[in-house]
């Protein structure tokens, strides 16, 4: 299982901006405005090899003060709950507010890791400054600029010291997770699964309370649903549950094999299901896609097959994902559903014998080589299986450093047209010999 790091802190702070540092990608949207960070953030980081989903607790919409500082709040709580350690995020232009004291005082009864930073530090005279947030009462505090980047290194360091490892867990059975936004279905798709009322479902979205892990049987192979969505405390789910839910997918994302993303026809493949497929994906998971609530789709002659097309477009160039229409209403499709996850499970575990793989990669390859670079050739002598609990293949060849990102996406398509790695993400290194 990987770690889950949280950011929290009041608006404006810099948690946005130092999120995407983390994750080395412009995503979140900065702003002078406060506030502006609207949907909630989450991605995957590494530092010194040890990887950890990180999520960013922006997402205020601009209101009173007073409704800030509940949200935040909230916020904090949650973060709590769920994450395995916590950045809180103070900023040394404005030095401590009584926002942050707020945040402060919960965070000094909790018994995880906490890491307050200090953001904004651009230079020395700064460095001086930032003194004061010992007054927070949460001892030792790390300065950094989330601009500039000096003091990350530090920070980071002492950050995955705390982390849990990320080793794949043993788990004795396969475990699908069924993950998705709010009221995309996804009691529903379970209740009518395991045909018995453990899950609650209602028209009021995030009142899944359960949480406990399913086991079940079908097609003669035994899993567990996952759902591990810790303490749901209702009245903070109402009133937060975007954040609530990307929580709940970042858990389940990370303890399962293979993710059954649920979405709402109606609602479409959004920006936040793209980010839960693409954390999916980030993480080496199985995917499957369900369209639910197909039962609600006025259908023309071709709508599977726009859809499935739009889909694709939006998870591209990973999209040899399968794509099932599912109304858990009727009960339309959902085993069907299964049997994918199933087979998906088991593209996942696939072992290439090195004899066959190499048989037909070699072949393919003396088709079609890697194209000469800056006047070199390379030579692509064998390749193997790396045995990892997910699909990675290393190429050996003279000179690795050669070959490029479109060469190694035909080999992985020429991998999958072969090999059948259907909703599995795919790893390529390319390794000297
Ligand atoms: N000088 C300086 N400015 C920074 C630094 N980090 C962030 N900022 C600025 O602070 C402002 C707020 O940054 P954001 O990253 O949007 O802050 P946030 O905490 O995510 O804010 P919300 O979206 O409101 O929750 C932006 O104008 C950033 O450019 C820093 O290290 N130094
Ligand atoms: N028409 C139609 N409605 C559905 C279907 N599946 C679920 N629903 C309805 O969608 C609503 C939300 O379903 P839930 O199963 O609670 O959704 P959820 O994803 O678990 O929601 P959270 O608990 O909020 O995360 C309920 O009113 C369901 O009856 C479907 O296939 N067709």
């Amino acid at each position: 299982m990987g770690a889950i790091v949280a950011i929290v802190g009041r608006p404006n702070v810099g948690k946005s901006t130092f999120f995407n540092r983390l994750i080395k990608r412009r995503e979140a949207i900065v702003d002078e405005v406060s506030g502006v960070t609207r949907d909630r953030h989450y991605g995957k980081s590494d530092w010194n090899g040890k990887e950890f989903s990180v999520i960013d607790t922006g997402g205020y919409v601009v209101g009173s003060d007073d409704i800030f500082e509940k949200e935040i709040d909230k916020q904090v709580e949650l973060a709590i709950d769920e994450a395995d350690a916590i950045i809180f995020m103070v900023d040394v232009e404005s030095g401590v507010t009584g926002m942050d004291e707020d945040v402060a005082k919960l965070l000094r009864k909790v018994d995880k890791p906490v890491f307050l930073t200090v953001n904004k530090v651009d230079n020395t005279q700064r460095v001086a400054d930032a003194v004061e947030f010992y007054s927070l009462g949460l001892g030792e505090y790390y300065t950094v600029s989330s601009i500039n980047g000096s003091g990350t290194g530090e920070l980071l360091d002492a950050l995955v010291e705390v982390l849990p490892e990320s080793a794949e867990e043993e788990s004795e059975l396969p475990r699908f997770a069924v993950v998705g936004r709010p009221n995309a279905g996804k009691s529903s798709f379970i209740n009518a699964l395991i045909g018995e009322e453990r899950y609650i479902v209602t028209d009021i979205a995030g009142t899944t309370r359960d949480s406990i892990d399913t086991k079940y049987n079908r097609f003669g192979f035994e899993f567990n649903l996952v759902d591990t969505a810790g303490i749901r405390r209702k009245a903070k789910v109402k009133e937060d549950l975007e954040f609530y839910s990307v929580m709940r997918s970042v858990r389940s994302i990370e303890h399962c094999d293979v993710c059954l993303l649920v979405f709402d026809a109606t609602r479409g493949f959004d920006g936040q299901v793209q980010n839960i497929f693409w954390l999916a994906q980030r993480n080496n998971k199985g995917i499957v896609i369900l369209v639910n609530k197909w039962d609600l789709v006025e259908k023309e002659t071709n709508s599977v097959r726009d859809y499935t097309k739009a889909i694709k477009k939006q998870i591209e160039p990973f999209t040899d994902v399968p794509i099932v229409f599912i109304s858990v209403l009727n009960k339309q499709r959902i085993f069907k559903a299964i049997e994918t996850a199933v087979e998906v499970y088991k593209n996942r575990s696939k072992r290439v014998p090195t004899r066959k793989l190499n048989d037909v990669m070699l072949t393919i390859i003396e088709k079609t080589p890697p194209p000469a670079y800056k006047g070199k050739y390379v030579k692509i002598k064998f390749c193997t299986q790396l045995p990892t609990p997910y699909p990675q293949f290393a190429f050996f060849c003279n000179l690795p450093q050669y070959v490029r990102d479109p060469y190694k996406r035909f080999l992985e398509n020429q991998l999958r047209e072969h090999f059948d790695f259907t909703g599995v993400p795919i790893t390529i290194f390319m390794r000297k010999k």
